[in-house]
């Protein structure tokens, strides 16, 4: 490419675009300033790219939406279809940051990188981490490498795939984590090395189209608890007529007899009912304390239950068969 590489930004908000009271700590806000003046601290990033930004929200990602992420994904469509736009690089709040780029992972169709990355401390703490994680996505985005590994996340010197990553940590900078295989890859003095290639479905793969959409089907997390009474929550997706429950379940995505029950009603009428677990690391199987087929249930594998629940409605958008759900629950 004789001409630099042309990466557009799209700002969300988050502690990223944060300005707290004091530099050294207490209360802040999220989303509080405008993509131009998180650029103006990093001069060096316009050695790396031609940058252009565009603010598509102004939230703390405990907001993020279905809304807002339909119109994401239809954003980041057009500008990858560009052949001037070489990669994407979103700041976002890190609550949900994992939500969205998971939603993307499977909705933008396209094999140029796109970028998340976010900040733990607010743009005016001291040795604030969003001026350096910024610098490192745009390395990230027009690293040859970063093609066609789906939507990533960046950072903390640390490169990770979207459908693996996971905000472990409340307040730590290096809160992202991926639990099960570990980044992709890292970042040193603007080089960008990976490690792994995520091997299942995403981006130009996938089947997954929502340009045409306005909603997604209606999905809800049960959470499991010694002694749950959590047969009242699975009730109430019923009445209010939800399309889908992801069971967030012990161990390999058990659940106590009542909520076992409550939730094979749910199948019986229709609902459709995914298996994931509480814990941390490890796949939630087929064979284990449940039958899953005798159930109408479909196991969640590695994705954890706010992935599971993104998995499922974009499933349900392409179909309502259990088989082929299942399918696509071991192919995503
Ligand atoms: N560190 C953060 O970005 C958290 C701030 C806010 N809750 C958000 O997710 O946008």
């Amino acid at each position: 490419m004789s001409r630099k590489p042309h990466i557009v930004i799209l700002a969300t908000g988050g502690t990223i675009a944060g300005s707290a009271q004091s530099e050294t700590g207490g209360t802040y806000t999220s989303a509080q300033i405008g993509v131009d003046d998180l650029l103006s601290v990093i001069p060096e990033i316009r050695d790396l790219a031609d940058i252009t930004g565009e603010q598509i929200a102004s939230i703390g990602s405990q907001d993020m939406d279905e809304a807002t992420w339909l119109k994401m994904a239809r954003r980041c469509n057009e500008l990858l279809a560009q052949d001037d736009v070489d990669g994407l690089v979103i700041t976002h709040g890190t609550d949900t940051m994992e939500e969205t780029a998971y939603f993307l992972h499977l909705t933008v169709h396209s094999d140029k990188p796109v970028v998340l990355t976010g900040a733990m401390r607010p743009a005016n703490a001291h040795s604030a981490d969003g001026p350096m994680n910024l610098f490192e996505a745009v390395a990230t985005a027009v690293c040859p490498d970063s093609k066609g590994l789906g939507v990533m996340v960046v950072t903390n010197d640390t490169v990770f795939g979207a459908r693996d990553v996971t905000k472990s940590c409340t307040t730590a900078i290096h809160t992202f984590q991926s639990p099960n295989f570990g980044p992709l890859g890292h970042i040193h003095a603007q080089t960008v090395e990976f490690q792994r290639k995520p091997q299942r479905l995403h981006t130009t793969d996938s089947e997954f189209q929502v340009d045409q959409l306005d909603k997604l089907p209606r999905v809800g997390i049960v959470y499991a608890h010694a002694g749950a009474d959590s047969v009242l929550a699975v009730e109430a997706f019923i009445a209010a007529g939800y399309d889908g429950i992801v069971h967030a379940g012990f161990g390999n995505g058990n659940f106590n007899s009542l909520v076992g029950d409550a939730l094979k009603k749910a199948t019986s009428q229709g609902m459709h009912v995914i298996r994931a677990s509480r814990a941390l690391i490890g796949a939630v199987t087929e064979a284990g304390e449940v039958n899953d087929s005798e159930c109408g249930f479909v196991a969640a594998g590695l994705l954890n239950p706010q992935k599971a629940r993104i998995l499922l409605q974009l499933a349900l958008t392409a179909t309502k068969e259990r088989e082929d759900i299942r399918r696509i629950f071991k192919s995503y």
